[in-house]
Formats: structure tokens, sequence, C-alpha cells
């Protein structure tokens, strides 16, 4: 059980090993999610992995893909797929985007710098959060030539968000997620019962963690400290004392945020807006009105506000009303290639996706993610051909039906 390393570098390439024997073995992204709770200590992984109050809404954004049946059409000559797309009028290998992230870095060091190096090579957009633990340029300078997307909250200092989002731009950002559904922090009660601030507080239950799972702790510790890559000295900590991030949020951001705001990020950005948190009709029928490109279906992967409707169930109404005047993504519970087949075949435009990735990294470093963009496009393969489906255009509503 324990091995005793006389080099760094031994137990390096011991933990390198282990990670590429348990990856062979992993076979869903369920089994990423077994791997990283035990490679991550607990307050970690109960941070990534939970939701709001009675966690509800986490579950059936993807249990309602469940719901949905495949009405697949064969022998169709499925010998040569095409998964491509365009998003934004640039080219993606797959219809799947990595939704933003706070504090990445807690699943493992290198953080949203391995998580765009694996985006990149698998040809998919990859978003950076504001509450990112890596900077906007370093970020860039990682994954040079592949599509990065940054996400604003909205600051009680706009002049903070104008600066991030010039930032962003300068280093080639190609379009700014405005999350609409965090004016306030929603309840994650994992986090309350383990007492979790910024900075941490370290206690003995926080330290007996730490020691049972050495190889997050060493990789941590060897690190440099993780902080707000971006935002560090502006407003990014509260002073010495430790607060929830519930109060962080009630702090700093502003919750003014209002329809108004849009004609003012248009001030500082000419790219396209995507805003990240539409949860009706009504919103998305405003959200085209006022001239928005993309509308992020999505309920923060139920992290807000529990009992929130489902990213999937909203793609028919919304996509009705909308048309194509908008660039619809399903964001949230996506966790196989039939996900995202299902999603398209309801109208959405793409998918994106947190947790797997952020647990991918957790489970297996940046081989992880490889890992999972790997998995989701053959699984998005393998369904188009099990669907009769040779391109997305191919997808369409007569491809699936709710059950009930
Ligand atoms: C640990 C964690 C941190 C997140 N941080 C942010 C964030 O900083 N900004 C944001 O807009 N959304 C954030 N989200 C929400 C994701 O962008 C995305 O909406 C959600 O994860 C989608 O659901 P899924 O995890 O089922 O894929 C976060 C989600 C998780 C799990
Ligand atoms: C202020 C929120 C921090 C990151 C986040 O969006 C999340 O934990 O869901």
């Amino acid at each position: 059980m324990w091995k005793t390393f006389r080099s760094v570098a031994q137990f390096d390439s011991f933990e390198f090993d282990r990670t590429t024997r348990r990856l062979k073995r992993v076979a869903s992204v369920d089994d990423l999610r077994r791997l990283a709770k035990r490679n991550l200590p607990a307050g970690v992984f109960d941070y990534i992995d939970g939701g709001a109050e009675d966690e509800r809404s986490l579950a059936t954004n993807s249990t309602h893909f469940g719901d949905l049946e495949f009405r697949p059409r064969v022998m169709r000559d499925v010998s040569d797929l095409d998964t491509s797309t365009t998003i934004f009028g640039k080219p993606a290998s797959m219809p799947v985007v990595l939704s933003p992230t706070g504090f990445t870095r807690i699943a493992h060091s290198q953080g949203e710098l391995a998580v765009t190096r694996a985006a990149g090579r698998a040809g998919v957009p990859w978003s950076l959060s504001t509450m990112g633990t890596r900077s906007i340029e370093e970020c860039a300078a990682a994954n040079p030539d592949g599509e990065k997307w940054f996400q604003i909250y909205t600051w009680k200092d706009r002049k903070l968000v104008e600066d991030l989002v010039g930032r962003a731009k300068e280093a080639g950002y190609g379009a700014v997620w405005l999350t609409v559904d965090t004016a306030v922090l929603g309840r994650r009660e994992r986090d309350v019962r383990r007492g979790m601030t910024l900075p941490p507080k370290l206690g003995p239950k926080t330290l007996i963690d730490g020691a049972i799972h050495p190889a997050w702790t060493w990789d941590f510790l060897r690190a440099e400290p993780i902080t707000f890559a971006n935002i560090v000295g502006q407003h990014a900590e509260d002073g010495s004392t430790a607060i929830t991030l519930a109060d962080h949020v009630a702090r700093q951001f502003d919750q003014a945020l209002s329809w108004d705001d849009i004609e003012w990020l248009r001030s500082f950005w000419d790219g396209p807006i995507v805003l990240k948190g539409i949860q009706t009709v009504a919103d998305a029928e405003q959200a085209v009105a006022m001239g928005v490109e993309g509308i992020g279906l999505s309920n923060h992967g139920g992290r807000q506000l529990d009992d929130a409707p489902s990213p999937v169930s909203l793609i028919e109404p919304v996509k009705q009303a909308v048309g194509d005047q908008a660039t619809v993504i399903c964001d949230g519970g996506i966790r196989r290639g039939s996900d995202i087949v299902k999603a398209l075949a309801l109208g959405a435009d793409a998918v994106s996706l947190g947790r797997p990735y952020f647990l991918a990294l957790g489970a297996g470093g940046e081989a992880g993610v490889d890992w999972l963009l790997d998995f989701l496009r053959t699984g998005l393969e393998r369904t188009m051909a099990l669907t009769g489906c040779r391109s997305l255009a191919e997808i369409d509503r007569s491809l699936v039906d709710w059950k009930r």
C-alpha cells in the first residue's frame, strides 16, 4: 500500500504510470467521476461535483436526456462520418464547447492550461472564467491556435470587467459569455457543511483530507499558490478574513445587472456575446430582440436555482421561438456523445459542459481531459452511425421523441 520513493522524479513517474493504468480502465464519465473522487480531497470534490439545495436540477439536467428515445434510421451508408461544424463562423471538430469553470487549479496544478491545451488538440472551443486560476494571456499562449472564449461575471467595479474583456480581446479570445444566473450565489449545501471559505481555513479535517490524498497534496504544495489569476489585487480578496463564496459574491458582484447592460458590454466588445443562464423562452426572445448572438441554455449545472428547468427541456421551445436568429447552446448534463446528438436533434447548435472536464482533470490531469474529449467524439460518431446520420446537418427533430 505505502511505497517509499528515493526522488521526486521517481514519485512523478510512479504517479504517471498509475494514472495511465487507471485511465485505461475508465469507461464512462461516471467512472471518471469515481476516479476523481478517489484522488481529490473530499472538500475539493464536493465543490466541483455539488449543486444547489436538494440538487434536483443537478440530477434532472442529465436524467432528462434519458427521457428521450431515438428513432434511428438504418441502411444509410454511414461509412464516412463528419462531426465538424462552425460556431460563430469558426470551425470546430465537433459541436462541443468547454464551459467556464472557476478555481480550475484545485483539481490539478496545471488547471486551465491543461484544459485549454487538450481543447486545442481536440479542435473545440474552450472558455476561461473570470474566476479562473490561470491568466488570460498564459492560457492564450498555451493554446495559441485554438478557439478561446472568455466568461464574465458583472463585478460592481465595471472598469475591472472592461479591462478584463479588453485583455481577452487583445489575447485573441473570440466570444464572451455573460453569465446572467448569478445575481447571488446558489446555496451549495455540501460547501456549507464543509465550511468552505476563501481563502480556505486549514483545520484538522482539511489536514487529514490532504494527508489521505498525497498525490493531490504534493501537486498542490509544489505549485505556486492558487489565485484568481486575472483579478489579483483587484477585489479578488476581501482582506485576510476567510469569508464564504456566497459572501464574496454578495460583496463583489453587481446585483443591478439588467438588460441595459448588453449595450454597455457592446460598447467595449464587438465580438459574439452568449448569455449564459437563459432559462425561459421569454428571456431567449428578449436576448435575440437585443441582438445577442448566442443563447446559453443553462442553470449553471444545477448550482444556482434548484428546480430551475433542465437545459435539454428548453431547447425545442427556445429554438421554435428564436429560429436562426441566435446560436443555441445547451449547457449542462451532457455526459455522452448520445446526449450531444439528442440536443442537436431538438434544435441546439452546440452543447457545452463543465463538470466532466473538471473531474477528468482531477481523475487524470491533462490526459484525463484528452480521454474525455476522445470519449465524446467517439460517442458522437457511434451514435451518428447507429442512427443513420452522416453529418450534423442530418440530425433533425425526427431522430428523437420524448418517452413520456
Ligand atoms: C466547479 C464549477 C465551477 C464553475 N464556475 C463557473 C464560472 O466561473 N462561471 C460560469 O459562468 N459558470 C461556472 N460554472 C458552470 C459551468 O460553466 C456550466 O454551466 C456547468 O458546469 C454545466 O453543467 P455540467 O457540469 O453538468 O456540464 C461552474 C461549474 C462548476 C461545476
Ligand atoms: C462565484 C462563483 C464561482 C464559480 C462558479 O461559478 C461556481 O462555483 O459555480
